[in-house]
């Protein structure tokens, strides 16, 4: 059955460390299996070993292996659960953090690249959160346990054993920095190519058309290699950890049982406290010999779960080092309840660069525009007409200088609920693989089926909509005109009913004249009792709206037309 989470409310997760802690113990259980198990050799060497007494031991071996497996199992559960909880989380975090990076943040990690951390990088997470910290805690505390219990019965076995140990955490350390750094660098190379084959993906049609797909091709083909070289790469450290641990554990093993065996036909007459071994303390040192190294060898075939792992924490700590921080964060919020009249919008002396741009497009820059009134924004390319508009919606925040609407500053707590009211008409709006309708609806709880309809009319996309039937936009708007698709950005800005205040970029460029006019139609009747502030180079949109400022002027001053 799955699990319904509202948003926002804490995630109950379960203990890591009771999880890891019956994985330990149920570890720790070999210690009586092997007694049992020596105990057995000892009695059926000296013929005291009857059937009933045999039974008995059996069932007990046996009731303990399913015990120790049980715990296992239910161990590695609850380590996996949590684990699971915590990924999630972070993912949480991660898309939370990019939400919360300004859109006008030219910065900002690649669309596949953010893609790839928050899906296959981020799963890397749980392997090194389960079987690696699992590993970690077993290491620390199963071998001492054994140790300590050979060393019960012949000290210079445990010594063997404790000599011997240390080589592997040694040489595992000297892998374990090149296994980091070999991960950090295939997780990095894994998100470049996703990031790239996205924006290539993208711009397809750019590519064919100018007949620059051989260049793509090529250049795809040197990223794929050089994954695989990465990808090889850890491979290889893997490996050789797994064989540098066989290798040393082996070596231990091979040595106690050299001891116990010369020791047995009395070669080795030394290293039990007093008298020699017995057979069954002999057994008993055997079975628990290759049981000490087990936990380092499990560390080891581990170990680049780690280096995996943090590289995939990284990867999703990056998604949230924005330079351009959005105001308000990505948290959404509903307009302010009760009747509104469409919002005042002043600008007082505001100044604006973008980090690591010494030019700013705004400085001091100054503008009033009353409740309801219309505006259009003009100035050279480049002059900071799309910065102004962003800054209105509070997608970005000035330097120094206030941006204030119906007489509110602009920030951080209430940017959220501000922007709730207002709608942007970009130059570049994004359409979804979905009807009409449904680009216009988009999901949104106060705009229902009429609403959609009425905001098609007056964008005057009725027909258009009624043509196309149930039929889905294709990639990139596929399927509509350039004036349409302008159209159908005014019509979602219509259909929200929460929405007076519209910003619009550039929406009639590259449209030829009558297009164009259409869309000037449709603006204005969208800024019918709403206050429009238009960013545009076009005389007649200009002339339509009957105000303009020019943004090089140091203090305007306009009112509604
Ligand atoms: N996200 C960004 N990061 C860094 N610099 C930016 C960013 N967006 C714009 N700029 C720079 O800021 C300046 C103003 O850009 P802006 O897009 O606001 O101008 P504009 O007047 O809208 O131009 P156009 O008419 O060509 O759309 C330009 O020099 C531009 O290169």
């Amino acid at each position: 059955m799955s699990r319904q989470r509202q948003e926002g409310s804490p995630v109950s997760i379960p203990s890591a460390s009771f999880g890891i802690a019956l994985q330990t113990f149920a570890a720790l259980l070999w210690l009586p299996q092997a007694a049992l198990l020596a105990w057995v050799a000892q009695r059926l060497a000296a013929g005291q070993a009857g059937l009933d007494w045999l039974a008995l031991i059996g069932g007990s071996f046996l009731v303990l292996a399913l015990a120790r497996a049980a715990a296992d199992a239910w161990g590695v559960r609850l380590s996996y659960a949590r684990a699971r909880a915590q990924v999630g989380e972070r993912r949480r975090a991660g898309l939370r953090a990019l939400a919360g990076a300004s859109p006008f943040d030219a910065r900002r990690v690649a669309a596949g690249a953010a893609a790839s951390a928050l899906a296959e990088q981020a799963e890397a997470i749980t392997p090194y959160l389960t079987r690696y910290r699992a590993a970690r805690v077993k290491v620390q505390v199963v071998p001492l346990a054994l140790a300590a219990a050979v060393a019960c019965v012949s000290w210079l076995a445990a010594l063997i054993l404790v000599f011997t140990a240390p080589l592997i955490p040694i040489f595992m350390a000297l892998v374990g920095w090149r296994a980091q750094a070999a991960s950090e660098a295939h997780l990095r190379e894994l998100g470049s190519l996703n990031a790239y084959v996205l924006d290539r993906l993208r711009g397809l049609a750019s590519l064919r058309g100018l007949g620059a797909l051989a260049y793509t091709r090529r250049r795809l083909r040197a990223l794929s290699q050089s994954l695989r070289i990465r990808t090889m790469a850890v491979l290889r450290i893997a490996f050789l950890s797994s064989a540098v641990l066989e290798l040393f554990s082996a070596l231990g093993v091979a040595l106690v049982a050299v001891y116990v065996g010369f020791h047995l036909l009395g070669q080795l007459p030394f290293g039990a406290w007093g008298a020699s071994l017995s057979l069954g303390q002999g057994v008993f040192v055997l079975l628990l010999a290759p049981a000490f190294f087990e936990p380092l060898r499990e560390l080891a075939s581990v170990w680049h779960d780690r280096a995996a792992g943090e590289a995939g924490e990284a990867a999703l700590a990056a998604l949230g080092r924005e330079v351009l921080p959005l105001p308000g964060g990505a948290s959404a919020a509903a307009p302010a309840a009760g009747a509104r009249v469409p919002p005042e919008v002043r600008l007082d002396a505001v100044s604006f660069a973008y980090p690591g741009h010494a030019s700013a497009p705004l400085r001091e820059f100054s503008l009033e525009l009353a409740a309801g009134g219309h505006l259009a924004i003009t100035g050279d390319s480049g002059a900071g007409k799309s910065t102004l508009l962003a800054l209105v919606a509070g997608l970005l925040a000035p330097d120094s200088g206030r941006v204030l609407i119906q007489g509110e500053t602009l920030h951080g707590a209430n940017a959220a609920r501000l922007r709730a009211r207002m709608a942007w008409v970009g130059q570049r709006p994004h359409f979804f693989a979905a009807t009409l309708g449904g680009n216009v609806r988009l999901g949104r709880p106060g705009v229902d089926a009429a609403a959609v309809r009425r905001a098609l009319g007056l964008a005057h996309l009725d027909l258009v909509a009624e043509r196309r039937g149930a039929a889905r936009l294709g990639e990139g708007a596929a399927g509509l005109s350039g004036g349409e698709a302008v159209r159908l950005a005014i019509a979602r800005a219509a259909a929200d009913p929460a929405c007076d205040l519209i910003l619009a970029d550039e929406p009639t460029a590259h449209l030829d004249r009558a297009t164009a006019d259409a869309v000037i139609d449709s603006l204005l009747a969208l800024g019918e009792g709403r206050t429009l502030l238009v960013a545009t180079h076009d005389p007649r949109l200009v002339a339509r709206l009957g105000c303009s400022v020019e943004l090089a002027d140091p203090a305007p001053r306009a009112e509604a037309a």
